[in-house]
């Protein structure tokens, strides 16, 4: 635990040079000004930790409100900050006062210096105790999606997929970062986690953010985190995800998709391993392993200058790629029986067996949507049918090239369901691609993908 750092707010130099003298040893820092004035502008900082601020300011008054004003102003710049504070005319009255407008404590002058340091050492513990309950919180609501996820095993009988999950198993211990490339729906994310699965930090949390879901604006909060106030929608502090990270492992999806401008914090939070939070001066240091992952390729993207080249050395110590399904023919197989047994089970269907000239369907698709679209076309046919076995009319292919007269037929909803796959396949399953192809942004796209289940 840090010693903290002190702000002490009091017009009376001798006794400002006293606590000076007095406290200085047992915190981080003594930082003290005479003016309240220069009050928001030092807690903005958010380098202090606990103020002593005193009841009176201007000559000749002894009411107390000056001090219970500024007390209601740091609690508005800074609700977490803790005040004590510090009064000649002390009395119940203004004690009990300031202690309802959320004073941690108050101290009466002349003090006992052995009661003052007691005082100040407490209310500091208590503080340090609350910030770590609410990041224990914020681990935990991390932790309980995390537990509720639905989970699945890889299954892998490809020589493909056997190299990768060997590289996986090697890579795993070390904390080198790693960059994991290849088309939507491969298991990118599944191979992330058999990552963290296998590292030292598998105790610890590890945290995603699927940077194709995150509206640019808030990318930058959504990661480094943000004081109360440090933009119109930051009503209260909140920690970013790399921080949430700390101890464990951090999964960056779709990292292609980091605005330029915002390339260069990430890049500075890898070398100096720390964090400053969006409105705050104070970095807090973190210590995670990277994993990013992304269907996009990032060299070309190097090549066009929208993505760091130091930054791309940076996050691809390792690089690993994981092929299309359509190239590894024995996962199709593998995995299809995979998803049938869960998929029976799931449904209470009878079905439990795929017929020859169904598996040659399977076996001959182009899977587009890699493991994912195999996944989902298991789960269809197992609902729709009520067979034992199923044969090649039991599995659809919604994603099989359209003519352009077949795109328009039917309503406008299920017309633009059919351009957005059109535009997919034709753009290999790049969500920027298929966007700019669209004329939309890739966040539409996103949305528009999510409320049509592709
Ligand atoms: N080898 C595998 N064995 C079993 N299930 C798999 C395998 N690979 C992928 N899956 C399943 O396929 C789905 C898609 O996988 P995942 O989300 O890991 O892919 P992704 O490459 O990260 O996709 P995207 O690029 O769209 O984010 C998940 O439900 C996952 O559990």
């Amino acid at each position: 635990m840090t010693k903290g750092k002190l702000l002490i707010v009091d017009d009376n130099k001798s006794i400002i040079s006293a606590l000076e003298m007095l406290l200085q040893d047992d915190f981080d820092e003594v930082k003290t000004i005479t003016n309240p004035n220069q009050l928001p502008a030092l807690l903005e900082s958010g380098l202090y930790d606990l103020v002593l601020l005193d009841m009176n300011f201007t000559a000749g008054v002894n009411t107390g409100n000056e001090g219970l004003y500024w007390l209601s102003r740091i609690r508005e710049i800074r609700p977490e900050m803790e005040v004590v504070l510090f009064t000649a005319y002390g009395d119940v009255e203004l004690a009990v006062k300031a202690l309802k407008k959320g004073a941690a404590d108050f101290i009466l002058k002349p003090w006992d210096n052995e009661k003052l340091k007691a005082t100040l050492r407490n209310v500091l513990k208590l503080q340090q105790s609350k910030k770590e309950i609410k990041k224990l919180k914020q681990k935990e609501s991390a932790l309980k999606s995390e537990i509720n996820r639905e989970k699945h095993f890889i299954i892998a009988q490809s020589p493909q997929m056997l190299h990768v999950l060997n590289l996986v198993r090697r890579v795993a211990k070390t904390d080198a970062n790693v960059l994991i490339t290849g088309d939507n729906g491969t298991g990118k994310e599944l191979i992330a986690r058999e990552l963290h699965r296998h590292s030292k930090r598998s105790d610890e949390i590890m945290v995603g953010v699927d940077m194709g879901a995150v509206s640019e604006t808030l990318f930058e909060s959504e990661l480094f985190g943000h004081k109360k106030g440090a933009f119109t929608d930051a009503r209260e502090d909140r920690t970013g995800k790399i921080e949430n990270a700390n101890g464990g492992t951090l999964f960056l999806d779709e990292i292609g998709n980091l605005p330029l401008h915002l390339q260069p914090k990430l890049l500075s939070v890898l070398q100096n391993r720390e964090v400053t939070p969006i409105g705050s001066n104070k970095p807090v240091p973190v210590d995670i392993r990277l994993i990013c992952a992304t269907n996009r390729n990032v060299t070309e993207m190097v090549a066009a200058g929208t993505f760091r080249e130091d930054l791309l050395y940076r996050i691809n110590t390792i690089q690993i790629e994981i092929p299309p399904l359509r190239e590894r023919k024995k996962d199709i197989e593998a995995i299809a029986e995979y998803f049938l047994k869960i998929y029976c089970n799931k449904y209470r269907k009878p079905c439990s067996v795929i017929s020859e000239a169904g598996w040659s369907k399977l076996i001959d698709y182009r899977w587009p949507g890699n493991v994912r679209e195999l996944q989902h076309t298991i789960e269809k046919a197992v609902i729709l049918s009520d067979k034992k076995e199923l044969t090649p009319d039991d599995f659809f292919f919604n994603r099989t090239p359209h003519g352009m007269s077949d795109i328009f037929d039917g309503t406008i909803g299920e017309m633009e369901e059919k351009m957005i796959v059109r535009a997919l396949q034709k753009n290999g399953q790049n969500l920027s691609a298929a966007a700019e192809k669209l004329g939309i942004t890739r966040q539409t796209l996103y949305n528009k993908m999510k409320k049509f289940n592709l």
